[in-house]
């Protein structure tokens, strides 16, 4: 029997079996993959509304993200980032930079971020095994997450994670957590705040805005690097967030032909991205080569990457975090005095250092391995 999970079909169906064993149905992909009933904390996968340890602080993201992503702001960080001429890094080194990072905004992990790269690229090496550019989008369509890390770019987390969405034309219903876009200013913007805003039917989605984060970023560090990989990578890489599209079916009529077929990949990629989230590590060093004969074939050694921004983007960005430390306070009126301080603490380490002088040009230069190694260490 195939059935579908969590969603309507737009175009294509993943074909799923319900199986059941002793106790519980359970999900399980045509490749074999098993959709766990629950995630990590024993909720179900994406439920932004149960209590969990997790919830304050990933609703709170989401209403600094809606407020603060506007069709200025993501213009800005597309100019800033797409120059690329920054710092020189490989594929591999990235994946171990996310080491020590984790996403605030994701209500089913809190593992480190290269543990989901390998858990998502081997679960659907399992399942595709002739497919190996699918493999290497596992591994690197978190990439961008790297704009997170200390030594990087070192963004907050509204700037860089969870699901994304076009600006510049209405905000979708189904976004999570849709009723923060109020506060947003293009929510009053008549240029903005309709079906189509700036862009038109069937205009293509390489066209339209997409609020800034990981994903718009890995996607031109990936296509300017001159990647091999085929279209279709690109496009999950750059869409995997855009939830509203690939999971409510919102904004199809932005999309062309290409998009259309590019979506069908995206919608297993996301099956293996979402599900394989889970506390079960893997074997990094068993693995490791496998990926690297991979990152060779469709990557060159070293990849351009822009790490830093300038004095007018952090000026921006500092307003923007204005906004977000007022969040914060207004929150702490809501909450317990004990957590209320703890949080505190995170919004004003946030604005110092958005207010740290600019690292100097002739800091960035090649990535000093070394330096590294030992950042990792400490
Ligand atoms: O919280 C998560 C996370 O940031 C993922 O990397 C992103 O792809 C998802 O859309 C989002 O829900
Ligand atoms: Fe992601
Ligand atoms: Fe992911």
């Amino acid at each position: 029997m195939t059935i579908l999970i969590d969603q309507p079909p737009l175009e294509i169906e993943v074909n799923e079996k319900k199986v059941t064993n002793s106790e519980e149905m359970e999900l399980v992909l045509e490749g074999g993959f098993v959709v766990p009933n629950a995630n990590a904390f024993g909720h179900t996968f994406r439920d932004y509304n149960v209590e969990s340890d997790r919830q304050y602080g990933v609703e709170n993201f989401y209403k600094t993200n809606h407020i603060c992503q506007t069709y200025e702001f993501v213009k800005k960080m597309r100019e800033e980032y797409g120059k690329l001429d920054k710092v020189e890094m490989g594929i591999w080194e990235c994946c171990e930079l996310l080491n020590n990072i984790v996403d605030e905004s994701d209500p089913d992990l809190d593992e480190p971020q290269i543990e989901h790269l390998l858990q998502t690229a081997e679960a659907i090496r399992k399942d595709y095994p002739d497919e190996d550019w699918l493999h290497l989008t596992g591994l690197i369509h978190d990439l961008g997450k790297i704009l997170l890390h200390p030594i990087f770019s070192k963004l907050p987390q509204w700037a860089v994670v969870g699901d994304t969405f076009p600006v510049g034309c209405a905000f979708d219903e189904s976004i999570v957590h849709h009723k923060y876009f109020k506060e947003n200013p293009d929510f009053n913007n008549p240029k903005y705040n309709n079906k189509y805003g700036v862009y038109s039917e069937g205009c293509g989605l390489e066209k339209v805005l997409m609020s800034w984060g990981h994903d718009d970023y890995m996607y031109m560090v990936a296509k300017e690097n001159k990647t091999t990989l085929p279209s279709a990578a690109l496009f999950i890489i750059r869409f995997h967030s855009f939830y509203a599209l690939h999971r409510s079916g919102a904004y199809k009529y932005l999309m062309n032909e290409e998009d259309k077929e590019n979506l069908e990949w995206l919608k297993i990629f996301n099956k293996y991205d979402l599900y394989s989230k889970s506390r079960v590590r893997v074997d990094v060093e068993k693995v490791k080569p496998y990926y690297l004969s991979l990152i060779e074939k469709y990557f060159p050694a070293k990849l351009s990457w822009e790490k830093f921004i300038k004095s007018q983007q952090l000026r921006a960005l500092k307003e923007q975090a204005g906004l977000e430390f007022n969040l914060f306070q207004e929150s702490l009126n809501k909450i317990g005095s004990a957590t209320a301080s703890a949080r505190l603490e995170i919004a004003s380490s946030t604005i110092e250092d958005l207010s740290s002088p600019l690292p100097r040009e002739e800091n960035a230069g090649t990535f000093d391995g070394v330096a590294l190694r030992s950042w990792n260490a400490g």
